[in-house]
């Protein structure tokens, strides 16, 4: 019934070159290849024009298996020139026609999603731009119903979160004209005034563009979907799928790397993770029944695992380092072996003795041996970053699912089976494993051939690690023993023992011949 629904559709997707839209893109022309188009909103990067790089998307592995349902699938994608920080989207006025013509569903994607971003780019993006598009939605006389992407996070000041809209304490249309005349110096000064108790700019931002949606968003069919952490996906086109270098994916990385050896995290907190394909899955079913059964009011629904089928970040991370012995990265620069700390004088001790002081002697090594350091900076990347997510595993959260399980029971067995999104069917210790061969394979591009060596290269770092270990004591013990006769007594009381141990063993072994 959903992929009957959307053929014959022109859908317009905004962040269809992120990670969420391309999978949603993949989804949509797999299941409903007589779909009638897809507009997607794209913007040049990267000295590439936006035919390149939609190429490039639809010609990546994530696509493999539509071209088999779908040859035609370049024909299917419109890409539109459009830059959602611009007045209007930037869209030229032949192509606004065409949108506003032919779009029967949005599905609103696009974000800035950085943490740290400057709060005027923050609302331009998650403020600003959903008040355009819902303006330009307006217009649109087919439109049939409007699908916003938020965070189970916009709320992450609350312990336990409804699915209703909270209103923060400055109307956002008062946001939006501050950020015109105000200059960088005082946004900087008044942002964490008005970031309150929230941790960052993205999750104040994404909570703002909930409310524009409630107050703006007049006589249209609107949705919100809020997922939590997004990862890799678990079954759809196949297993461990990942581009994005984003939460969790990038601590796999590092850790996997051997450059991550402690991290600051609450074990028995609830690690919120969601697989990607199951986000789209619950996506696509809202706009279906968003437009067939056109909800009274703004149905939001929350996209979450904690509470029908929880994992803890100490399973997760314990099951990510179990992977990495299966299925080691490549070119490590030490053994995958982190772990948790949880107190500030742990953490800065681990932090200074596992990150610091090995960038610092491999940054004497490179320097020693001609090359330019570099590790140094990249573990302080390293730090910024999980300073930054460390909000995030230290708490839990409980969020409601009352509209997402209603809207399960009101799917015919078919569509639960094509779209599902029951997270309880989730095996977590197979995702985990899944995940982390994903993050190798699509996001590092390595090659499993390449495992054996892999392997050779992290006992070559076993060795090296001992030798290293061992020549620290030695070092170290030297030093004690010229400084202090107690320890010149330990040593000489210790060595005395091994030798009548040695002697005893030898004239035993004598007596028996
Ligand atoms: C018992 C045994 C125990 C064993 C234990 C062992 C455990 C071992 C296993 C560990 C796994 C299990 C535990 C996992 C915990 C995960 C927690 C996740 C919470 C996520 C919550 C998300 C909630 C909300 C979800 C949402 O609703 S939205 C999506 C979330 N949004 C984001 O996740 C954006 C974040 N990012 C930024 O905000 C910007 O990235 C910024 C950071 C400011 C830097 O910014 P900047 O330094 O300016 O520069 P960049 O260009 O951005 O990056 C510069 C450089 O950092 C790199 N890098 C960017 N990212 C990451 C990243 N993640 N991780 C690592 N590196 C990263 C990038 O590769 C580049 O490296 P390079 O190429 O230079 O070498
Ligand atoms: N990933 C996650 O863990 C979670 C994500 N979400 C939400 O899901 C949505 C998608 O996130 P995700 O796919 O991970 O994010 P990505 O960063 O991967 O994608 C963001 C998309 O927005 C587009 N975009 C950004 N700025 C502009 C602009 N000025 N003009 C046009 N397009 C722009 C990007 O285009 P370009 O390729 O040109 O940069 C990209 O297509 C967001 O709304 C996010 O808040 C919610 C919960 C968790």
């Amino acid at each position: 019934m959903i992929s009957a629904f959307y053929n014959g559709k022109s859908i317009l997707i905004t962040g269809a070159t992120g990670f969420l839209g391309k999978v949603m893109m993949e989804k949509l022309l797999r299941t409903s290849p007589d779909l009638k188009v897809i507009y997607i909103l794209v913007r040049p990067k990267a000295g590439q024009t936006l035919q390149q790089r939609v190429f490039q998307i639809l010609n990546s592995k994530l696509f493999e298996k539509v071209k088999e349902v779908c040859p035609k699938v370049h024909e299917k994608i419109r890409a539109i020139s459009a830059d959602l920080n611009q007045h209007d989207l930037a869209i030229s006025k032949e192509d606004m026609q065409e949108l506003l013509s032919h779009t029967n569903i949005i599905f609103h994607c696009a974000a800035t999603v950085r943490f740290d971003d400057h709060l005027r780019h923050a609302v331009q993006l998650n403020v600003t731009a959903t008040q355009q598009l819902l303006s330009i939605a307006s217009q649109m006389p087919k439109l049939e119903a409007f699908i916003h992407i938020s965070t189970a996070f916009a709320n992450c000041n609350l312990k336990h979160i409804d699915e209703v809209i909270y209103p923060c304490a400055v109307e956002p249309k008062k946001i939006i004209d501050s950020m015109e005349w105000l200059d960088d110096a005082i946004i900087d000064e008044i942002t964490p005034k008005l970031i309150g108790d929230r941790p960052n700019t993205y999750t104040y931002t994404k909570a703002l563009g909930e409310m524009v949606l409630q107050q703006e968003g007049g006589n249209l069919n609107i949705a919100i979907i809020r997922p939590s952490i997004v990862g890799a996906t678990w079954q759809e086109p196949f297993p461990g799928w990942i581009d994005s270098i984003n939460g969790p994916t990038g601590l796999i990385v590092a850790a996997g790397k051997g450059f991550l050896r402690s991290i600051r995290a609450t074990p028995m907190a609830v690690a919120d993770l969601i697989p990607v394909d199951l986000v789209i899955n619950l996506t696509l079913a809202v706009g279906w029944y968003t437009a067939v059964h056109r909800p009274k009011s703004t149905l939001i629904y929350h996209c979450t695992s904690g509470n029908l089928n929880p994992c803890h970040w100490g399973k997760m991370g314990f099951q990510v380092l179990a992977t990495f012995e299966k299925i080691p990265f490549e070119k490590a620069f030490r053994r995958p072996n982190a772990d948790f700390t949880t107190n500030n004088i742990t953490t800065h001790y681990w932090n200074a003795v596992s990150h610091r002081v090995p960038a610092i002697i491999y940054d004497v090594y490179l320097r020693l041996t001609g090359r330019k350091p570099r590790m140094t900076k990249v573990m302080n990347r390293l730090l910024r970053t999980l300073s930054m997510l460390e909000y995030f595993i230290n708490r839990s959260w409980e969020w409601s699912t009352y509209n997402t399980e209603m809207l399960m029971s009101e799917l015919s067995p078919e569509d639960q089976r094509v779209f599902n999104f029951d997270v309880r069917q989730l095996n977590w210790l197979e995702y985990i494993e899944n995940y982390v061969l994903g993050v190798k394979k699509y996001l590092l591009k390595e090659d499993m051939a390449g495992i054996p060596e892999a392997r050779q290269h992290l006992k070559r770092l076993r060795n090296i690690h001992y030798l290293f270990n061992t020549a620290l004591f030695l070092i170290a013990w030297r030093l004690l023993i010229a400084r202090s006769q107690v320890a010149r007594n330990v040593w000489f009381f210790i060595v005395s023992f091994c030798y009548k141990l040695l002697s005893y063993f030898r004239a035993s072994s004598r007596l028996k011949v």
